[in-house]
């Protein structure tokens, strides 16, 4: 298994490019289910969890293929589907439980295997369930399998209400009322700028809906969807993972395609921490003021609060703050399992349930550590970069889940960064 080598850096300098993201990519891609013509994506992030859900998209009955430098994802679903999505593919990803809603309103019927838990918590489906029974599916779960079926074949538009506004659940609402007959109103759905961009590739493909980005989307069911072209939007996680490197490392960073309206909760904790972004027409420039930051407190929300695939990066830097920081984690549950990997780098870290208390020290110091996700993965690289000496990340599969490049665009802003192949 391949390691990340880190050695300790100076000021980072220069541009640093922002793929498309990987959380919009997973869930527009089994927008293709729901059409027989084809569905072009551009801007495709070239990451293993893309190769996961073409794996599982062709496991389905769907053509799917990277195009010219990989970054255009072409899928087509004019055959014979398979509504069966096995436990082998689904358990590698979160996002396979994608393509439940797409399935149920294309065939009528759909088996899907549960996720399961994941390293960062729990991943439960009921909200995704619930809300597809008020469209009028029955699922039954059966042998860790979710057996969905409608009666008559068609979902039937309505009102529901989430108690919580889960991305995922809200995005197979969308997918399944796009085909249901009628009307149906989400509401307290989730706002993120993954499910505003499914809205707009929807719409694209002949969908009407009204609403994403606020919490209550109104959906007009149409008899058929067509094919489409769709760039994918900016990955605010990768951009604010980038927009860490200078906060971390000092010098003057621009993130190119960065936007401040995708990241703006998570600009007010950099700024309140000494770190000035100014948003130009090339992107999000990032500069540290002074030699430290300042400890701030952060709460991870639903969006647009601070995200919770920022948090673990954010703690990087905060360990090196002036003062003490009390990070909250409010959507996982057992998302702090970088906190004991940096406190082997020096960090003084308390974690108590939910919060972390960090209390800010001089420096870091290298040392081996291990990745336990993905986010993770990235905060000891970011670590690292702040530390004396050298830090060796093992277990990086994780990173190659969600940052393509990774080595080669840090290099290319003066980090010391390398792969050790495993
Ligand atoms: C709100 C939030 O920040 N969601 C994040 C979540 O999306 P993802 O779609 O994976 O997760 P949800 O938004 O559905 O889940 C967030 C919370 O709701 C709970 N839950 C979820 C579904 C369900 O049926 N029942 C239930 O109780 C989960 O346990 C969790 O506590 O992970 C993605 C990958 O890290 C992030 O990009 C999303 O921003
Ligand atoms: C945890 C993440 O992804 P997933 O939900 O696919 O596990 C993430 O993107 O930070």
């Amino acid at each position: 298994m391949d390691s990340i080598l880190v050695r300790g850096n100076g000021p980072l300098n220069g541009d640093i490019e922002i793929a498309g993201a990987k959380n919009a990519c997973l869930a527009l891609m089994p927008a293709t289910l729901l059409s027989d013509e084809p569905l072009t994506l551009t801007n495709a992030p070239r990451l293993s969890d893309i190769k996961t859900m073409t794996a599982l998209l062709a496991s389905l009955g769907a053509e799917v293929s990277a195009l010219q430098d990989g970054k255009v994802q072409a899928m087509s679903c004019h055959g014979e589907i398979n509504p069966v999505a096995d436990y082998d593919i689904v358990r590698k990803m979160r996002a396979s439980n994608l393509v439940l809603g797409p399935l149920l309103a294309r065939l009528g019927h759909a088996v899907v295997s549960l996720p399961g838990g994941c390293a960062i918590g729990a991943r439960p489906m009921d909200l995704h369930t619930t809300a597809l029974e008020a469209l009028g599916a029955e699922i039954e779960l059966k042998d860790g399998y979710l057996h969905a079926k409608v009666a008559g074949g068609r979902l039937k538009g309505a009102v529901h209400k989430m108690r919580f506004p889960s991305v995922g659940a809200t995005e197979n609402f969308l997918m399944a009322a796009s085909l249901a007959k009628g009307t149906s109103v989400l509401e307290n759905a989730a706002r993120e700028p993954e499910i505003v961009d499914l809205a707009d590739c929807l719409n694209k493909m002949g969908a009407q809906i009204e609403g994403a980005g606020t919490s209550r989307i109104e959906i007009q069911g149409v008899d058929r969807l067509h094919g489409a072209t769709h760039p994918v939007v900016t990955d605010r996680i990768e951009l604010g993972t980038f927009m860490l490197a200078p906060a971390i490392c000092g010098g003057e960073v621009t993130c190119l395609g960065g936007k401040l309206s995708l990241v703006e909760s998570f600009v007010e904790k950099l700024e309140a921490a000494g770190i000035s972004v100014t948003e130009t027409e090339r992107g999000l420039t990032v500069k540290r003021n002074g030699d430290r930051v300042k400890a701030v407190d952060v709460v991870t929300e639903p969006f647009p609060g601070f995200p919770t695939d920022l948090q673990a990066q954010m703690m990087a830097l905060l360990c090196t703050a002036e003062g003490t920081s009390v990070l909250e984690e409010t959507i996982f549950e057992n998302r702090f399992m970088h906190a004991p990997e940096l406190i082997r780098m020096g960090a003084q870290i308390e974690v108590h349930g939910g919060h972390a208390t960090v209390h800010g020290v001089d420096k870091l110091k290298g040392a081996p550590v291990m990745a336990t996700d993905l986010r993770a993965s990235v905060s000891l690289i970011l670590a690292g970069l702040a530390a004396e000496g050298e830090t060796v990340v093992s277990r990086v599969y994780h990173l190659d889940r969600g940052y393509e490049f990774i080595e080669q665009k840090l290099s290319g802003i003066g980090a010391h960064i390398e792969r050790i192949k495993g």
